[in-house]
């Protein structure tokens, strides 16, 4: 089949690229087969570590990629554990669940959709919190569903449940812990796969941008609150499937392992690991289990009396490891041992993606009519009129404060107009979602840049065609979307080329400088098939040629009949490229025409008393 390496690369990095994926389930392999002559000790760590890294994993998705901290993660092994332990041996089964008993396999997707069920209860109640209020809301439900497990009599109280029969593969009983070896790892294996996966795909871009600001996210598409509630579901999925295996791994279930302390724990492996990267999981999971495991045999024999001292040094180790390597140990040695950027691999050869048909040129595709906006007794707009027309470049001018980020943002529906009327292509957009408005044609850039600095150029860029593509989470997972993908990725590739950033396409975002930076914006944004462009500033931080080569591109998008709105300090590049010029002061709108009379207005001029222009 005809296919495309996107990112390609040199014939030996390549080598690497298709090496790397296996090095892991190689080394477990190697680990597992080995599993028998491993003495109980090292075996009971080693499958403590596999169970602590699949719950990890979830939270690397939850915390690290999209930015939500949760201490709940231990109350969903909880419940994973208990619900498989209920099922399997509880007393008093309802009768609809009878068919259900007794079997630990039948206990797990029932365990899983009961998970699924209250992540998603407790997600729609938490999840549209905020700053430290989101943190403080998974502390309230993790202490609950902590004490609900020792209040229970069905689930044995504080005492727990007892004698769970070993599950069986075949006819092989998996009933020692080198045989719950294999599982644990392999679920783990599984799930890591699966995860890198779908941070490979049109969904974990997503995902991802969850952690660069909601505005943003939703500005190129994607609808922030699903992704947020499906990416908790996922993380708490993952906690229930390791408390599953950990209750059929001991055959007991009890409160002690599932409290608050044990989220903290489980959010020490990830931060230890490095919360931003998959492999962190493991990394923190076999750190910290190892860690504690020493100290708590060390400590005693050195200071020569018994006591909690392996949490005190822990604490410090932490403390020190944060300030020392703040991206965990997987970043840390990522940085002392820089790995060859994770490229996309063989893809299908790429489909065009359909364009959107623009408006024919000179048609008014946005109408601002009395646009007023208060921020309590501050009035940064005042009653603005405002026409921007297909194959047009309008740019909006004035001083610092004068409020035109303000404007900008009632244009794109990133704020709310406190009067006034804003249509788009005939649209009253009033109370739009931005992601509708971007779906619609319109798109933007922002005034302080908003890139995910760890991605690649080339990602961030596809971030924009977002809408365009349809993969859901399970599909992207399963990289069943790869002939998507290419075209999202070709597309994205074009955009980069269109800016003159084609040969960045593999550094991450944050290595770029601030001009390439917001070009790199001005790709995304044109990824997104607009017929309107929102500029903020394009031009600020941008070099001479860098300017000239904007200009031309802005001209050539207007000659294909796309209408494009700047905010520009930039005079020069403002008078030399607009169609025409408004000139915002104090709010209101002083000036709108040619750019030479703007220019010459003397409201405009004594609004920049002193500025050339
Ligand atoms: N969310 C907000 N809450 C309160 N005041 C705000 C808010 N956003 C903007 N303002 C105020 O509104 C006024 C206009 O701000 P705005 O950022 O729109 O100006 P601007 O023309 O874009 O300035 P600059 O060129 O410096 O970016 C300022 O006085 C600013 O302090």
């Amino acid at each position: 089949m005809n296919t495309l390496t996107v990112g390609a690369a040199q014939p030996a990095a390549l080598s690497w690229q298709r090496l790397r994926p296996w090095l892991l389930p190689a080394a477990v392999l190697l680990m597992l087969l080995a599993t028998p002559w491993l003495p109980a000790y090292p075996l009971s760590l080693l499958n403590r570590i596999g169970l602590a890294a699949l719950a990890t994993l979830g939270l690397v998705l939850l915390t690290g990629v999209a930015g939500m901290t949760s201490f709940g993660q231990a109350a969903f092994i909880g419940l994973g554990a208990y619900a498989g332990a209920w099922l399997t041996v509880g007393a008093d089964l309802p009768a609809w669940l009878a068919p259900l008993a007794g079997s630990p396999w039948l206990a797990l997707p029932a365990g899983l959709l009961l998970t699924a069920g209250v992540a998603a209860a407790l997600g729609a109640l938490t999840l549209r919190l905020s700053g430290h209020y989101l943190p403080l809301g998974t502390l309230c439900w993790a202490l609950a569903l902590f004490s609900l497990f020792g209040t229970l009599e069905a689930l044995g109280a504080h005492t727990g449940l007892a004698n769970l029969p070993a599950p069986a593969l075949g006819g092989w009983a998996l009933d020692r812990p080198e045989r719950m070896a294999w599982l644990i790892w392999g679920a783990l294996l599984a799930a890591g796969g699966l995860s890198w996966q779908l941070l490979d795909s049109r969904t974990g871009r997503a995902l991802r941008a969850l952690n660069g600001g909601q505005a943003m996210a939703e500005s190129m598409g994607v609808p922030v609150f699903r992704m947020k509630l499906a990416v908790f579901i996922l993380s708490a999925l993952l906690a229930a499937l390791s408390g599953w295996l950990y209750a059929f791994e001991q055959r007991f279930v009890s409160p002690a392992p599932f409290s608050l302390g044990a989220g903290i724990d489980l959010l020490f492996m990830a931060l230890i690991g490095g919360v931003g990267q998959l492999w962190g999981a493991l990394a923190g999971a076999a750190v910290v289990t190892l860690a504690r495991d020493w100290l708590q045999d060390t400590l005693p024999h050195l200071l020569g009396q018994t006591g909690n001292y392996e949490a005190i040094v822990f604490a410090g180790l932490v403390i020190v490891l944060m300030v020392k390597a703040p991206h965990g140990l997987w970043g840390w040695l990522r940085h002392r041992w820089p790995l060859p950027a994770r490229r996309h691999g063989h893809l299908p050869a790429p489909q065009a993606l359909p364009a959107r048909p623009l408006p024919e040129r000179g048609r008014r595709v946005l109408e601002v009519r009395g646009l007023t906006r208060r921020f309590g007794g501050l009035v940064a707009n005042q009653d603005i009129d405002l026409d921007l027309h297909a194959g047009e470049i309008l740019a909006v001018i004035g001083p610092n404060g004068a409020g035109k980020s303000t404007l900008f943002n009632q244009l794109s529906c990133v704020d709310t107009p406190t009067a006034g009327t804003v249509r788009f292509l005939g649209q009253d957009v009033r109370g739009w979602a931005p992601r509708r408005l971007a779906a619609a044609g319109l798109s933007r850039t922002f005034q302080h840049v908003k890139l995910l600095p760890a991605m690649s150029a080339l990602d961030n860029v596809a971030l924009g065609a977002h809408l365009r593509g349809r993969a859901g989470l399970l599909r992207s997972a399963l990289h069943l979307e790869r002939s998507e993908e290419s075209s999202l990725l070709a597309e994205a590739r074009h955009q980069l080329e269109r800016v003159g950033l084609a040969h960045l396409a593999d550094q991450p975002a944050g290595s770029l400088a601030l001009g390439q930076q917001r070009l790199l914006e001005i790709a995304r944004a044109l990824c997104t098939d607009p017929a309107v462009l929102l500029l903020d500033e394009p031009a600020a931080g941008l070099r001479h040629q860098e300017k000239q080569a904007l200009a031309a591109l802005l001209a050539d998008l207007r000659t294909q009949g796309m209408a494009v709105l700047l905010v520009e300090h930039d005079m020069d590049f403002v008078m030399g490229l607009a169609d025409r010029v408004a000139c915002i002061v104090f709010g209101r709108k002083v000036a709108d025409g040619q750019p030479a009379a703007v220019q010459a207005d003397p409201q405009v001029q004594a609004a920049y008393l002193g500025a050339e222009i």
